[in-house]
């Protein structure tokens, strides 16, 4: 059960968010998961600066349950930012991609 926030000062037009979901959908296999599991928010036209600049950016914030391997994460931050680029035109150098494992997840009024 991975969540992906991703927030970026660019508009997401619709159709593109679409493209967006279906790719971080295969991308999450890459860390282990399935997207029946995954939780995504798109969060766009964001108050967002980096390095004293509002240029186009983007934050991903990946939040997992349990871990993967620092290879899983390496893939995962090469593919996050490709699509990206591909996507929006950000540039690689302006996406930061930041993972968060925690043992304790609730789902269905339970934990796993
Ligand atoms: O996506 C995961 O991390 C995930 C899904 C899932 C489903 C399940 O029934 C489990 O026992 C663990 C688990 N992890």
């Amino acid at each position: 059960m991975p969540f992906i926030h991703t927030m970026t000062n660019l508009p997401i037009p619709e159709e593109t968010e679409k493209r967006l979901k279906a790719a971080y959908g295969e991308a999450a296999a890459l860390i282990g998961k399935s997207e029946n599991w995954l939780m995504l928010r798109f969060e766009d036209s964001c108050r967002l600066w980096m390095a004293g600049s509002g240029e186009p950016a983007a934050m991903v914030q990946v939040d997992l349950y349990g871990k993967a391997a620092p290879e899983a994460y390496e893939a995962m931050t090469a593919r996050l930012t490709a699509v990206l680029e591909k996507e929006l035109g950000l540039a690689p150098g302006r996406v930061y991609v930041r993972y968060a494992q925690t043992p304790y997840w609730g789902w269905d009024g339970g934990n796993f």
